[in-house]
């Protein structure tokens, strides 16, 4: 017998597909048109696309890209970043505006780092996922954007969803509504600070993507009463600098997987500009300038200033335990 929902899940697996390739066309190709000597470090890549099993995947694309690329302009999109009716790419000029992300990173200059969908997992079961971009120059996380288009506005209006957290260096953080059209002003963001019974952590869903039996233990040591909360996505920063957890823990399942500074970028400066701190689980900086990973993975730790001294000193205790 074939396994429940094997049918839904092949469909979903190549929506996502889909959403992801046509997502990165478009984005690559406005920043290509608007800043066209910045490169970018996207997940994705048109390998699938170019190979010869890959015409319909390619024509889908294609047509979903351009679907997106020629819609009408909204309030905020001008025609010059290569949108609006008669922008239509032919399939050479997609894919290879996708591999434009095929930057490999550096540690000086800028460039632009896209997740065009984060939380892929999420995204197929129904729940949490984000569209995240950043911009680093000179291996500092200088503003970054991630789009949330099933996150509650509030944790007091679960059936209002969509939201947008915008983080610039130096310029704070922000969430908008999703719709551009939208009159409902930007919220200022600042991680609040917790108590023991008010804390709780943030983490992922998926546990080959975080040690979450660490993570109780920590929970633990620290006197934590609240269960965590688990969603999938960089939802979690949103999540985190307004108020809605108290910590984000990403510890390694000990796999040598490398963490990829597409899942890390935009949340980094959206944490530091809302008040807060991210390391990793030993309190150094993530370094944005190693190319298009974070190099050896140590896990990351993100909260407010006193609770994140807190939290690393409960990650050693809980590391010198054996765990
Ligand atoms: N073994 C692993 N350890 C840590 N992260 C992993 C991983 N395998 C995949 N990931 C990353 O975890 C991201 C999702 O994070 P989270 O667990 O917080 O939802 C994925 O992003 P994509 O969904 O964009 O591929 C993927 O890049
Ligand atoms: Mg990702
Ligand atoms: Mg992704
Ligand atoms: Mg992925």
């Amino acid at each position: 017998m074939s396994s429940p929902y094997a049918a839904e899940k092949q469909v979903a697996v190549a929506a996502v597909r889909l959403g992801d390739f046509s997502a990165q066309a478009v984005i690559n190709t406005i920043l290509g048109r608007t800043f066209p000597s910045d490169p970018i470090v996207g997940e994705e890549d048109a390998a699938d696309m170019r190979a010869e099993s890959g015409a319909a995947l390619r024509n889908r694309i294609v047509e979903l890209a351009n679907e997106t690329l020629t819609a009408p302009l909204q309030p905020d999109e001008h025609e010059s970043w290569g949108l609006g009716p008669g922008h239509a790419q032919t399939a050479e000029e997609i894919m290879d505006v996708i591999d434009k992300g095929n930057y490999g990173g550096s540690r000086t200059g800028r460039f632009w780092t896209l997740d065009p969908i984060d939380g892929t997992k999420g995204f197929l079961r129904g729940e949490q996922y984000a569209v995240c971009l950043a911009l680093i120059v000179d291996s500092r996380v200088e503003l970054g954007v991630i789009g949330c288009p099933n996150l509650p506005t509030s944790s007091s209006s679960p059936d209002e969803r969509g939201c947008v957290f915008v983080a610039v260096r130096n310029q704070g953080a922000y969430q908008l509504p999703l719709s551009a059209s939208s009159p409902t002003l930007p919220i200022n963001l600042t991680i609040p600070t917790f108590s023991q019974d008010t804390l709780n952590l943030l983490e992922s869903v998926e546990k080959a993507h975080a040690k979450l039996s660490f993570n109780e233990r920590v929970a633990e040591v620290l006197g934590v009463k609240r269960a965590p909360t688990r969603m999938d996505s960089q939802a979690k920063y949103g999540a985190l600098v307004r108020g809605d957890g108290g910590v984000y823990l990403r510890m390694p399942t000990g796999t040598g997987y490398r963490e990829k500074i597409w899942d890390h970028a935009p949340g980094a400066v959206l944490v530091e500009e809302a008040g807060g701190v991210i390391t990793d689980s030993r309190g150094q900086p993530l370094d944005f300038g190693l190319g298009r990973t974070l190099g050896e993975n140590f896990g990351v730790v993100a909260a407010g200033k006193e609770v994140h001294s807190r939290v690393l000193e409960a990650v050693k205790k809980a590391k010198e335990e054996g765990n």
